[in-house]
């Protein structure tokens, strides 16, 4: 089933095209990267979706439901939540309390200040940083701030979650980490995913589908195989050791018994 749909997608800055008339299809159950060069339009798409940007389209549905004029708290309340590149926590509020502000968009109508500290905590476990629920943001490392930034979205109950780079600085423990839980919320918790990044070696394991942007314009999609194929992807953004290395591990894997 069509998660979301929109056709025709453009944002501009002044005399900056953004994004030229971008179509997307976003899948139920699909863990969907966008790709493409710094400037290619991707942070700028993930606003078009979630109303922190305007933008023009034929169409933006959201579960069959027209969302183009809807301002995001809106969006956010029928099931699309978004982390932020830079993240950027309320230092005077709590781990669990900056959760918590995250938990008041879900779509409950009136939600209670124990539903909302309870499902900020539920996030917090999902996320694995229970224990640090009572410290303050700047007590944490670069991956727990990432980790809050993810629970503060999925406390939203989303049905579509938008991640914007969410390992960038980590190490590489820390890059496996998140791509175990990505597929976890993927998989157990059942949230289609949109997702914005860069270290590619990661994210081709785990998404189903890729679509590219380039100068703001969608120049492929299909799956990672399928990507790592096309001279114009190669060409615009993986180059040609990139794929040609990507394409002997997925060689290798499949040879595996
Ligand atoms: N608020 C803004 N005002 C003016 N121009 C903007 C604004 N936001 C983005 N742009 C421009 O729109 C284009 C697309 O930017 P965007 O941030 O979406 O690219 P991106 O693919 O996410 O890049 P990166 O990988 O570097 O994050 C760029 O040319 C950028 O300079």
């Amino acid at each position: 089933m069509t998660l979301l749909e929109g056709k025709a997608i453009s944002v501009s800055f002044g005399g900056v095209q953004a994004l030229s008339a971008v179509d997307l299809s976003v899948h139920e159950g699909d863990v969907l990267d966008l790709i493409g060069p710094n400037g290619a339009g991707k942070t700028t798409l993930l606003n078009a979706i979630s109303g922190l940007c305007p933008a023009r389209s034929e169409t933006l549905k959201f579960n069959g439901t027209e969302i183009s004029r809807l301002k995001p708290h809106r969006r956010a309340k029928l099931g699309i939540a978004r982390t932020f590149q830079v993240v950027k926590p309320f230092d005077r509020l709590t781990v669990v309390e900056n959760v918590a502000v995250g938990a008041m968009f879900s779509g409950h109508k009136i939600p209670t200040r124990s539903r909302v500290i309870e499902r900020a905590r539920v996030a917090l476990e999902q996320v694995g940083i229970a224990s640090k629920a009572d410290l303050f943001p700047r007590q944490l490392t670069l991956s727990e701030r990432q980790q809050l930034e993810l629970a503060r979205a999925l406390a939203m109950e989303p049905a579509l979650l938008l991640l914007d780079e969410v390992m960038a600085g980590l190490n590489h423990a820390e890059i496996e980490k998140t791509m175990a839980l990505i597929q976890h919320i993927n998989k157990n918790l059942g949230i289609t995913i949109v997702v914005v990044e860069h270290v590619m070696k990661a994210i081709m394991n785990v998404c189903n589908r890729i679509v590219v942007l380039h100068f703001g314009k969608k120049i492929a999609e299909g799956t990672p195989a399928r990507i790592v194929e096309s001279p114009e992807v190669i060409q615009a953004y993986l180059g040609k050791r990139f794929a040609d290395r990507q394409r002997r591990d997925q060689a290798q894997r499949a040879a595996q018994p």
